[in-house]
């Protein structure tokens, strides 16, 4: 068999962890050889690609960061319009079946290439958990490390100035990075894209914690994160040439804000990439790993148009089409849990 698969969306630690797997399961049981098609979709359109040799190198692979194919976003609608050339390419490398490792926007592509005809097995990624069907995937075990270490950190600094501390963290329509992280290194406030914050309760619950004599305030805020347009508005970014809402930076707009409403001192820190950077927790290998294994099997077994996914502990297969009905969002229920460490 000659199994094709690519790398799409941002990069995430445990990319590579997949190839590796993936390649040692294909070809390692079944003789299999491994195409790499290199920057996402792109090089299916333009036929760059690589043959992943299964040797040490590749071997090696299970702890490196990034992903060794590259990685690119194409707007979807030039990506539509090239499907006779993605079939081509296929056809040209000859290609059974094809494993995008990608996120929503990716695992989305992968369910219209099915639809279409192509033999596709998915495997999700994204250190932003926000893909539905699976309890998690690999990459947000090691953003959160980086995150809850970055505002451990935070916290004795913070600390020693009597400082108001915001942290902005990635997490474009969910905010579990946030949430999880802050609720890890005990912030006294998290803000996500699924609940508008109001400038005045933030405010309100600032002033109240120093009053009673603490030291300092740290808040962790996504990226998305919108305050309730009739308290504060953020300024516009518009959009980018892949559909994406260009963030302005709601971190720093709320820490003038506050700033300028209650006269504390505030800082601003936003980990923006470093959070996607560098080798994935033992967690995030092992989940990488399984993930790779099972859709190498399930390629094998012809059970196309399915995404790998994590249920308990078993790996499990979903329809694409189930996995990329809608995001995952965080619940009402469990930001309600974290508020109650808010203040
Ligand atoms: N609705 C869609 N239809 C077809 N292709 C899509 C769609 N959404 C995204 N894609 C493709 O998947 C790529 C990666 O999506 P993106 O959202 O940027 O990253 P991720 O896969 O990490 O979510 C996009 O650049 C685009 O080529
Ligand atoms: O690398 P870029 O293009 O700046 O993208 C940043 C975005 O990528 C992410 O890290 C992951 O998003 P995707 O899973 O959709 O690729 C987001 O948290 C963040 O908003
Ligand atoms: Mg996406």
């Amino acid at each position: 068999m000659r199994i094709g698969t690519l790398t799409g969306g941002g990069d995430c630690p445990g990319l590579n962890a997949v190839i590796r797997a993936v390649v040692r399961t294909a070809n390692g049981r079944y003789g299999d050889t491994i195409v790499g098609f290199r920057d996402g979709w792109r090089g299916l359109l333009e036929d760059r690609k690589i043959i992943i040799q299964n040797d040490d190198r590749t071997d090696r692979l299970l702890t490196k960061g990034g992903t060794i194919l590259g990685t690119a976003r194409t707007n979807p609608d030039k990506l539509k319009a090239g499907i006779e050339q993605i079939k081509q390419t296929l056809d040209d490398n000859g290609i059974d079946v094809l494993i995008p490792i990608g996120g929503e926007g990716t695992l989305t592509a992968a369910h219209w290439l099915s639809e279409e005809g192509v033999p596709v097995v998915g495997v999700p990624k994204t250190i932003d958990n926000d893909i539905d069907c699976t309890d998690v995937t690999f990459g947000h075990d090691t953003a959160l490390s980086i995150a809850t270490d970055a505002i451990d950190r935070l916290h004795t600094t913070a600390e020693s100035h009597q400082r108001v501390m915001l942290v902005e963290v990635m997490g474009r329509h969910a905010g579990w990075i946030a949430l999880n992280a802050g609720l890890a290194s005990g912030a006294h406030l998290i803000l996500v894209p699924e609940e508008p914050f109001d400038v005045a309760e933030v405010c309100a619950t600032v002033k109240k914690r120093f009053q009673r004599g603490d030291s300092h305030f740290i808040c962790v805020v996504a990226e998305g994160a919108e305050p309730d347009p009739k308290s504060m508005t953020l300024r516009e970014g518009g959009i980018d040439e892949f559909g994406h809402k260009r963030f302005t930076g709601v971190a720093q707009q709320l820490g003038n804000e506050i700033e300028r409403r209650l006269g504390k001192e505030v800082r601003t820190t936003v980990l923006g990439h470093v959070q996607r950077g560098g080798t994935p927790t033992p967690y995030d290998r092992v989940l990488a790993t399984r993930f790779g294994l099972h859709a190498a099997e399930a390629a094998h077994r012809g059970e196309f148009g399915n995404m790998v996914a994590l249920h308990g502990t078993r790996i499990e297969l979903v329809p694409l089409a189930d996995a990329v009905k809608q995001l995952k969002t965080v619940p009402a229920y469990r930001y309600q849990e974290a508020a109650a460490f808010f203040g």
